[in-house]
């Protein structure tokens, strides 16, 4: 969650100063926007040059602009930003902020920041290991600011011990926490269900569908890294969840999944059914594997699943949201208006298996977004970038109905 997020990036004369450029990368990837400050040992390691073409801004190095005196104002940059984030820290520059000797643009910048601060030192082993770099990181975790430890490998030095700066990275994924954690949608809950369902013939067959869980998983990745609490229900899939918000449930069948639902509907803020549903059950499921018969006929009686979205629907509270999925081969439209008004849908994600790269399986989607006022169309992109679309409408959604309630 750093889209728009305004970053100051300092750096320091360490080896480590290159792998700045990844982490300008990452945050601009992100959709932040970087100030690199740098101190003068810094400009031994990595060229202002470099830096200014991949931030597309000045590197701020001195108290006064070279080319024409200009004062940088570190009190106008430390209102500016977001976050002020040092990596590489060398051991001195560590020393500086913990006793607030400000000799350079990097440490007066710092002690006018007014955003959260976050360090990655990056030294040798003795030297990160000395009780003087340990005392000062201590001071700097005392006021309040982030250290980001650095990792245990080979250092400059060739020695291998603790004292590599993190990977540019794991120090992004870092900063995305922070803001996620206190993210637009910090203390909600939101249920999402992800994958097919298994409706069993015996114990060796089952009807089910080809959902693989990834636009249910991305949804709920999107919405943890927001600050969400997430109840994510899966289906059957072969995937793993990453954020530490996410509380999963395994199902199986759609019963099982109705049964779910039910129990975390109540108290959620909202609730996403991404799920590919079977709407069909075997009436009698087979204690033993059915045998080919000598004929060539096996003829199953199904029964219609219970539909979980239209049980909610019935009884979705006005504070809360429930958003659907639409799977069609044809009259699209049609057919998602129907289901938003029977299943009492907030809003509508409609994807068609017309549209190349959509649906099932792929890690990319095409969707469009109906409610009752409209539809609106996206192009064909990642199902990562597919639940940003959607969760900013759910966000949106969520920030109306609070201010309405
Ligand atoms: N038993 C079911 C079937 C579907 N759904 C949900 O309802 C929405 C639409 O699913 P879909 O299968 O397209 O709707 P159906 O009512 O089953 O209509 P169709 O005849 O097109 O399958 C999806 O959010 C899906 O998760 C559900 O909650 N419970
Ligand atoms: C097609 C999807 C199951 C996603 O596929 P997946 O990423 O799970 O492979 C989902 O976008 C969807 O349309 N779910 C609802 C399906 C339905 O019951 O209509
Ligand atoms: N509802 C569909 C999934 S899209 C089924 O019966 O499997």
């Amino acid at each position: 969650m750093l889209k728009g997020k305004k970053i100051i990036l300092g750096i320091t004369g360490s080896i480590a100063a290159y792998k700045a450029c990844y982490i300008i990368r990452g945050l601009i990837r992100q959709g932040a926007e970087v100030q690199v400050v740098i101190t003068p040992a810094g400009k031994e390691f990595i060229t202002p040059i470099t830096l200014s073409a991949l931030t597309s801004k000045p590197v701020i190095s001195e108290f006064f602009a070279q080319r024409d005196g200009t004062w940088n104002s570190h009190v106008d940059l430390g209102l500016w930003a977001d976050a002020m984030l040092i990596a590489p820290a060398t051991a001195s520059t560590i020393g500086k902020m913990a006793n607030g000797i400000a000799d350079n643009m990097l440490i007066t910048t710092y002690l006018s920041a007014k955003a959260p601060v976050f360090v990655a030192p990056a030294m040798d082993l003795d030297m990160y290991a000395h009780p003087s770099t340990q005392k000062n990181l201590d001071i700097l975790r005392s006021f309040g600011n982030h250290i980001i430890e650095p990792g245990t490998g080979e250092l400059a030095s060739h020695l291998v011990g603790k004292g590599r700066m993190e990977e540019p990275e794991n120090i992004i994924r870092v900063l995305d926490e922070f803001f996620a954690a206190n993210g637009e949608l910090k203390g909600k809950k939101i249920m999402i269900t992800a994958g097919p369902t298994y409706e069993k013939i015996d114990p060796v067959r089952f009807i089910g569908n080809y959902s693989s869980g990834k636009m249910g998983f991305a949804l709920a990745e999107e919405c943890a890294r927001r600050g969400a609490e997430v109840t994510l229900i899966a289906g059957p899939v072969q995937l793993e969840t990453r954020h530490s918000r996410i509380r999963r449930i395994d199902v199986e069948s759609a019963e099982e999944m109705y049964a779910a639902s039910q129990a975390y509907f109540f108290d959620s803020d909202a609730a996403i059914l991404c799920a590919a549903v079977a709407d069909f059950r075997p009436e009698m499921v087979a204690g033993k594997k059915i045998k080919r018969e000598k004929g060539e006929e096996l003829t199953l009686h199904l029964r219609a699943t219970k539909d979980i979205a239209a049980s909610l629907g019935a009884v979705k509270r006005k504070d809360q949201l429930l958003v659907g999925f639409a799977l069609e081969t044809n009259n699209e439209q049609q057919n998602a208006e129907g289901k938003l008004e029977r299943k009492n849908f907030d809003f509508i994600v409609l994807n068609s298996l017309n549209d190349a790269g959509a649906g099932f399986r792929h890690d990319t989607n095409k969707i469009s977004i109906i409610d009752r006022k409209g539809r609106t169309d996206y192009p064909l992109k990642s199902k990562t970038k597919v639940a940003v679309d959607i969760i900013d409408r759910l966000s949106n959604e969520l920030k109306h109905l609070t201010l309405n309630s």
